[in-house]
C-alpha cells in the first residue's frame, strides 16, 4: 500500500509500504497514482517527496507479478512515471537502502533525488533477463552520459550514494535523516520552474565515435553474455536513447522488453533469483530448519594447510573481520602462503575500497596454536589418512565445542567425524577456488551434525559473501557427484570420434564459462589420476583387451591416465587436452598431437571413429548429469532442485540464463529427458549412470509438474521407502 500525508505545511509525503522491499506491486501503484493525484490537486501542496517504509525506498516492480502476465493488473508504471514527470509541483525522490529498477526509475522521473550515504542505487533488470523497461533505458543516459548508463545497465550493478552523486544520477547525498533532508529541499524548491528537471526532455550527452563506442561495447557484451539475450537488448536500448527522439526510445524499449519478457531466459534468472533465497532456508532431513536453528558467534576461527584452498579461505575469513589463526607445517609453503595472503588482502582491498585485514591473521606451524578458535577449518592434501590424523589432533588439542570443518572435495565427512570426541561438531565447508572470490560454499552435514553447526556455517558463509547450499554427505557432495557422469561422458565421446575442440565448443555454444577439456587442463589432470590410483583403478599403458575399459562391469575410459602418463596434466605442464606457449599459460590451443593419439588409441581398443554432433554431446553430457541430479534428490542429499542449480550456477559455470541443471531438465520437458536417456542408455548398456532414475520416472508419470512442485513428489517417492 502507500500512505500519503501533509508534513511542513506545503509537503505531500508519499510512502510506500509494502515488505520486503517496498516492491511495485498493483496496490502499491495504485497507492502511487491515487496520492500522487491527490498531491497535486491540493492547493496547500507546493512540493511532494517520496520515501519508502523501513529504510528502503524501493526494490522495484515485484518480480513474484511477472511470472504470468495475468498477474499484471494495475496501473502500469510508464504512465504512473510519466504523470510524476509532467507534474507542475516539485517531486523529490528520497532514497533510503536502495532504489533499484522500477524503483530507481519511479526516482528518474522525479525531479530530484536525495539519497543516504549508505544507499545504493542500480538497474539490475539484465539479471533477471529484462531491460529497464520503465523508461530506465531512455532517461539515464539522457542523465548521466552514454558510457556511464551502458555500464550499470548492461551489468545491473549497484552502485554507491557516493558513485551516484558523482555521475549525477543523485542530486545531494544526506548523512542523516534522508526524508527530513529531502522534506526541507522539497520546501526551497517550491514554486521553481521545472523545464530543466524533467529527464525525458533531455538530449543524450554528445559522444565522439558513437557507432565506434556501441560496436565495441556491443562486442564486448556478446562475449561475456555466453548466449544471454538481456545485455544484448540493453545495448539496443540505450542505442536508441542516444539516436532516437525520447517517444521513438521508448517505442523501442518496449519492443525488446516484448521480446525478453516472453524469452525463457527471463524465466530462468528469475527462478535463479528466488532459488538463491530459497536454498537460504535450509533444512535437513531430521526436521533441523533455518527458523529454529541458532547459532552462535565464532570470533576465531583457524586455518590448516595453506596451499591453493587455505590461503584462499584465508583471505575470506579475514575479509570478514574474524581473527585467523593460519597453520602450515611445510616451511616452504608457510613462507610463501604468507606472502601470498598478503598479496591477496592487499588486492581486496584495492577492489572494494574497505580497509586491510592484515593484523587479524597470526601464523603458526604448529597445531598447539589453534587451542582457544571456535571454528577451524581444515584444508591439508585429500589423503583420508592424513585428514583422520588431523581430525584427531584437532579434537585433542581444541576446546570443547570448537566446531571442525573440512574443505574437502570428495572424502567422507563422517568418517572424518568419527576421529573426534564430538562428531556432532563436524561439517563439511566445500570452498572452490579461489576461495576468496568464487561465491559458492557447500556445506555438507552427516547424520550427526548438529544443526546448530549447519546454523554457524551457513551463517559464516554469509558474512564471507559466500551463497551456502546445505547438502548431505555421499561422494562429491552435490556438485562433485553429478559433474562425475558429465565428464565421463565427455571422455567416451572422444572414445567414439569427438575431438576435446568439438566437445567444448558444443558446451561453451550452450554457455558454460568452460568447456569439461578447458577445465579439466586448468584444475590438472593428475588431481583425479592420484584418486584413481588410490582406488585402483588405473592399469599402467592404459591397459589391453576388452577389460582395458571396463571396471566393475561398467564402461571405464582410461584416456586420462594415458594423458597423465605422457606427463600432460594440463595447463600447469603447459599440455594437457590443449597445448599451451608454457607452463601456467591460459591460452589453449587445439593440439594435432591429440589427433594421432587418439587415432591411435582408438586403433588399438578397435572403435570406429564416426561424427559426433553437438546435439549429441549435450545430451549425453548434460542429461547424465542432471540423471545424477534426480539421483540427489531421491537420496535427500540436496533438499529440492534450487539447491542443485544454485550450486551449478555459482559453482561450476552453468549459464545462469538457463537456470541450472534442473530448472533446464524442466524447460526441455522431462519427458524428453528421460525419452533421451533411455535412447542413449540402450545404445549404451555398460553405463549405468544413462538408465534414466526412477525419481525422474516418476515426475514424468505424474505429469512432469514444474520444479517449483518436485518437492512434493519427492516427498511421496520418500515416504514410500
Ligand atoms: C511488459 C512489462 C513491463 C514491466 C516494466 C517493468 C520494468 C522494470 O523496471 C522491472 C523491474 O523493476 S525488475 C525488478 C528490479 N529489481 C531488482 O532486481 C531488485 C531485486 N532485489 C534485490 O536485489 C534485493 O532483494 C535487494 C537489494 C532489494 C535487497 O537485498 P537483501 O539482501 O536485503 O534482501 P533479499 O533477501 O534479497 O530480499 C528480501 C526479500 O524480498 C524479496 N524481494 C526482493 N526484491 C523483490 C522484488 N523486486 N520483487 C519481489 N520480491 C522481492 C526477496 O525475494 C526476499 O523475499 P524471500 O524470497 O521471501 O526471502
Ligand atoms: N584445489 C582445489 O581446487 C580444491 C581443493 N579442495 C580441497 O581442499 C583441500 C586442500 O587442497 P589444496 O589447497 O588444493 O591442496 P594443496 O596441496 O595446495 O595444499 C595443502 C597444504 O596443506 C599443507 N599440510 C599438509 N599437512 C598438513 C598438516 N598436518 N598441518 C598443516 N598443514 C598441512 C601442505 O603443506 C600444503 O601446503 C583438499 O582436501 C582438496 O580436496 C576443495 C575444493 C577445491
Amino acid at each position: 500500500m502507500t500512505q500519503y500525508s501533509r508534513v511542513s505545511g506545503s509537503v505531500g509525503l508519499i510512502t510506500l509500504k509494502n515488505p520486503p522491499v517496498n516492491q511495485l506491486s498493483a496496490v502499491v501503484r495504485h497507492g502511487i497514482v491515487d496520492t500522487v493525484q491527490k498531491a497535486l490537486s491540493d492547493p496547500k501542496v507546493k512540493s511532494v517527496v517520496i520515501c519508502g517504509q523501513n529504510g528502503m525506498f524501493c526494490g522495484g516492480a515485484d518480480i513474484k507479478e511477472f511470472q504470468t502476465l495475468a498477474n499484471m493488473r494495475g496501473p502500469p508504471l510508464i504512465p504512473m512515471i510519466h504523470s510524476i514527470e509532467a507534474a507542475d509541483k516539485p517531486v523529490v525522490a528520497a532514497i533510503e537502502g536502495g532504489a533499484f529498477g522500477g524503483g530507481l526509475e519511479l526516482a528518474l522521473g522525479c525531479h530530484y533525488r536525495i539519497a543516504h550515504s549508505k544507499a545504493k542505487v542500480g538497474l539490475p533488470e539484465v539479471t533477471l533477463g529484462l531491460l529497464p523497461a520503465a523508461g530506465g533505458s531512455q532517461r539515464l543516459p539522457r542523465l548521466i552520459g552514454v558510457p556511464a548508463a551502458l555500464s550499470l545497465i548492461t551489468t545491473g550493478r549497484h552502485i554507491t550514494a557516493a558513485e551516484a552523486l558523482q555521475l549525477g544520477l543523485v542530486d545531494q547525498v544526506a548523512d542523516h535523516n534522508t526524508v527530513d533532508a529531502a522534506v526541507k529541499f522539497a520546501l526551497s524548491v517550491a514554486g521553481q520552474s521545472l523545464d530543466a528537471r524533467r529527464i525525458s526532455n533531455f538530449q543524450c550527452p554528445p559522444v565522439p565515435n558513437m557507432d565506434a563506442l556501441f560496436e565495441d561495447v556491443m562486442q564486448k557484451v556478446r562475449t561475456t553474455a555466453r548466449g544471454a539475450i538481456a545485455p544484448i537488448a540493453c545495448v539496443q536500448a540505450v542505442r536508441a536513447a542516444a539516436t532516437l527522439p525520447y517517444t521513438q526510445g521508448m517505442q523501442r524499449e518496449k519492443e525488446l522488453m516484448a521480446t525478453l519478457f516472453t524469452s525463457g531466459q527471463a524465466r530462468a534468472l528469475q527462478y535463479c533469483f528466488f532459488a538463491q533465497r530459497v536454498v537460504g532456508r535450509w533444512s535437513m532431513p531430521s526436521g533441523a530448519r533455518w527458523d529454529t536453528s541458532k547459532g552462535r558467534p565464532i570470533h576465531k576461527a583457524a586455518v590448516i594447510g595453506l596451499g591453493t584452498m587455505g590461503r584462499g579461505i584465508t583471505v575470506a575469513l579475514a575479509q570478514t573481520g574474524l581473527s585467523v589463526v593460519a597453520v602450515e607445517t611445510q616451511e616452504k609453503q608457510f613462507m610463501e602462503a604468507k606472502k601470498a595472503v598478503s598479496n591477496m588482502l592487499e588486492r581486496g582491498a584495492k577492489r572494494s575500497g574497505k580497509p586491510l585485514a592484515h593484523g587479524k591473521i597470526t601464523y603458526s606451524q604448529s597445531l598447539q596454536a589453534v587451542a582457544d578458535v571456535d571454528l577451524v577449518i581444515e584444508a591439508v592434501f585429500e589423503d583420508m589418512g592424513l585428514k583422520k590424523k588431523v581430525f584427531q589432533q584437532l579434537s585433542a588439542v581444541c576446546k570443547p565445542g570448537t566446531f571442525l570443518c573440512t574443505n574437502t572435495s570428495t572424502l567422507d565427512v563422517d568418517e572424518l567425524a568419527s576421529q573426534t570426541h564430538q562428531p556432532e561438531l563436524v561439517v563439511g565447508m566445500h570452498f572452490f577456488a579461489p576461495a576468496h572470490i568464487m561465491k559458492l560454499l557447500e556445506v555438507v552435514y552427516g547424520p550427526r551434525s548438529s544443526p546448530e553447526l549447519v546454523a554457524v556455517v551457513m551463517e559464516l558463509g554469509k558474512k564471507m559473501g559466500k551463497v551456502s547450499v546445505a547438502v548431505g554427505n555421499c561422494r562429491g557432495f552435490v556438485g562433485n557427484r553429478m559433474l562425475k557422469p558429465y565428464r565421463d561422458q565427455a571422455y567416451f565421446l572422444l572414445e567414439e570420434g569427438a575431438t576435446p575442440q568439438l566437445i567444448d565448443q558444443a558446451l561453451e555454444e550452450f554457455g558454460f564459462a568452460m568447456g569439461a577439456f578447458k577445465v579439466s587442463d586448468l584444475s590438472g589432470l593428475d588431481v583425479g589420476w592420484k584418486v584413481r590410483k588410490e582406488e585402483g583403478l588405473v592399469q599402467p599403458g592404459g591397459g589391453s583387451g576388452k577389460s582395458a575399459r571396463i571396471r566393475n562391469g561398467v564402461r571405464y575410459s582410461p584416456l586420462g591416465d594415458l594423458m597423465c602418463e605422457q606427463g600432460r596434466f594440463g595447463q600447469k605442464t603447459g599440455r594437457g587436452w590443449y597445448q599451451y606457449d608454457k607452463p601456467g599459460s591460459r591460452d589453449a590451443r587445439p593440439d594435432p598431437w591429440m589427433h594421432s593419439f587418439l587415432e591411435e588409441y582408438r586403433a588399438r581398443h578397435g572403435l570406429v571413429a564416426r561424427r559426433i554432433s553437438n546435439q549429441e554431446v549435450l545430451e549425453r553430457c548434460l542429461y547424465a548429469m542432471i540423471n545424477e541430479g534426480f539421483r540427489v534428490l531421491e537420496d535427500g542429499i540436496a533438499a529440492g532442485p534450487e539447491d542443485i542449480d544454485i550450486i551449478y550456477v555459482f559453482g561450476y559455470g552453468w549459464p545462469r540464463h538457463r537456470g541450472g541443471p534442473m530448472f533446464y531438465a524442466n524447460m526441455v520437458g522431462l519427458e524428453i529427458v528421460l525419452e533421451r536417456l533411455e535412447h542413449y542408455a540402450q545404445a549404451n548398456p555398460d553405463m549405468p549412470t544413462l538408465q534414466p532414475c526412477s525419481l525422474l520416472r516418476k515426475l514424468v508419470a505424474s505429469g512432469s509438474p514444474p520444479v517449483n512442485k518436485w518437492k512434493e513428489v519427492i516427498k511421496n517417492v520418500r515416504s514410500q521407502l
